[in-house]
């Protein structure tokens, strides 16, 4: 089955600076991508390129050994067997549910039978074989993102592109869609490249992992991998709600850290190392009277535990949780279990 390969990328918008930059990948067939970064970094631009929308500057596009792009050669959207699923859906409000879905079929000349049972199907896939004679206007946010899965499920594409999905749906809603995208990726066996600016539905969802910063690729893994062993500063502040802390340890040591020798590098006990930033989650940070002294900057009550900013000597802030109330002010004590030098 064929790997989707992007070979140095490089995409320039005019006279600025490039929105993507040498941008090496490959997904392997029936993998379920997220391309996570803020907001500018060049997510929507390395899909559209992947689709056909738009041109790479410098670089290649392929899948398996079929050439889809470069700066010479451009292969157009219909004829990459790619399907892109929009924010806005993108759904014709004149057809009815079972119209949009037949819509790619219908353009590709399939006969009407076999359409029809494609599109009942697809449908029975997304759970709305009741809704085939609605209007998209008689459905809701995720109700519509679902026709609009359906509609890709129909051309059986290699490859599916989502960008940002979910960001219309409330927070209840986007877990049912959560679910869904799981089974559409399981039933079609296609290879799925989802956008998002999202860590946790990112981590949810994918088989890979791809943080992006200013155009660039800076990590690609499983998210376990990824939330395990981040690289550098902008992944580790991506991913897992962590605090960065500037300490001074030997560079050369385990970049797992433990207790006492976070507590040496925090104090900064030897001064003849270098300062390294290393991540704390907040799980890892615990109450503990043989800990180090922290002032409680803020506390908030989040249902099943309470989420606390701690600030300890130097200034620099922790988060952590606590399951009994604490007041801004406080003084307490805690141990950081683990931590992660990046
Ligand atoms: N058609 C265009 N012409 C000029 N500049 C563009 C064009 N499309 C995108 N850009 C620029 O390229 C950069 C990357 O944009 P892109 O939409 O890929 O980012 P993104 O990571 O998807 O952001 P978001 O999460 O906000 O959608 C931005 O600086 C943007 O302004």
């Amino acid at each position: 089955m064929a790997p989707l390969i992007l070979n140095s990328l490089e995409k320039r918008f005019a006279n600025a600076a490039p929105a993507v930059r040498d941008l090496s990948l490959t997904v392997r067939q029936g993998r379920f991508l997220a391309l996570l970064g803020p907001s500018g970094c060049g997510k929507t631009t390395v899909l559209r390129m992947i689709a056909g929308f738009e041109q790479p500057t410098d670089g290649s596009i392929l899948l398996g050994e079929r050439l889809l792009a470069d700066a010479a050669t451009m292969l157009p959207p219909e004829r990459r067997n790619m399907a892109m699923v929009f924010q806005s859906y993108a759904l014709w409000p004149h057809m009815t549910v079972a119209e949009n879905v037949g819509y790619p079929l219908k353009v590709r000349g399939v006969v009407r039978e076999k359409a029809r049972q494609k599109v009942r199907e697809a449908l029975s896939a997304v759970r709305l074989e009741a809704y085939a004679d609605r209007r998209p206007a008689a459905l809701s946010g995720g109700q519509r993102q679902r026709v609009a899965l359906a509609r890709c499920l129909v051309t059986e594409p290699d490859v599916v592109l989502l960008d940002e999905p979910l960001a219309n749906l409330d927070r209840h809603l986007r877990q049912e869609m959560e679910e869904t995208f799981r089974e559409f990726h399981a039933r079609s066996g296609a290879t799925m490249i989802y956008v998002t600016h999202d860590q946790s539905e990112a981590m949810a969802l994918a088989t890979d992992v791809a943080v992006m910063s200013e155009g660039r690729l800076l990590q690609v893994a499983p998210p376990e991998e990824i939330y395990a062993r981040p690289e550098g500063r902008v992944v580790g502040g991506l991913v897992g709600q962590g605090s960065i802390l500037s300490v001074r340890s030997n560079p050369g040591a385990s970049r797992r850290l433990e207790w006492l020798h976070l507590r040496e590098a925090i104090l900064g006990c030897d001064r003849s190392q270098p300062q390294v930033d290393v991540l704390v989650r907040p799980q890892d940070v615990v109450l503990d009277a043989a800990g180090i002294e922290a002032e409680v900057t803020s506390a908030f009550f989040e249902g099943e535990r309470y989420a606390l900013r701690l600030q300890i000597a130097g200034g620099q802030s922790l988060r952590a949780f606590s399951r009994h109330p604490l007041r801004q002010g406080e003084i307490v004590r805690v141990v950081l279990q683990s931590g992660w030098r990046l």
